[in-house]
């Protein structure tokens, strides 16, 4: 991946944080994971007046893939911010890298962004070593 198309997925990460539902904690998440023949899903956090039912933006992109059968992903762009004012960046939590873990090799790449000019690159390697698996 070029960073042309690091730089579409960001984007598409930050139009997936307008439809972020976080009405209790306003901080709202957006993701864009990209599989092998360059299909991109999109996610949003969706929270929930009870807290415990909410979703993460990340988890939310790959359970839309995986439902649809896709298992190959190379890549996953995070942006993330309150109120959706320029912030800093937004680390995938532990839950997220665990699924990330289950579908994903050492080199699926994480792209954190600020915008569409600032990112940085992780792989799920750096992000979570260590690994559980069964
Ligand atoms: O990696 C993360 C961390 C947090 N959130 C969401 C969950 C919740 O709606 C809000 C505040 O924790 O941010 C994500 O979507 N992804
Ligand atoms: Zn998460």
């Amino acid at each position: 991946m070029d960073d042309r198309d690091r730089k579409e997925l960001v984007r598409q990460a930050f139009l997936a944080q307008q439809q972020a539902y976080a009405p209790y904690s306003e901080f709202l998440v957006g993701a864009a994971l990209l599989t092998e023949d360059g299909k991109i899903y999109q996610g949003c956090n969706i929270e929930n007046a009870a807290y415990s039912p909410g979703n993460c933006a990340e988890r939310t992109a790959f359970f839309k893939a995986v439902s649809e059968g896709r298992r190959d992903f190379t890549a996953i762009a995070i942006v993330g911010n309150k109120r959706g004012e320029a912030g800093d960046y937004c680390p995938p939590c532990g839950v997220c890298r665990q699924v990330m873990a289950e579908f994903c090799k050492a080199d699926f790449e994480i792209l954190l962004a600020k915008d569409t000019e600032n990112w940085k690159s992780y792989t799920l390697e750096q992000l979570l070593p260590e690994r559980f698996t069964l």
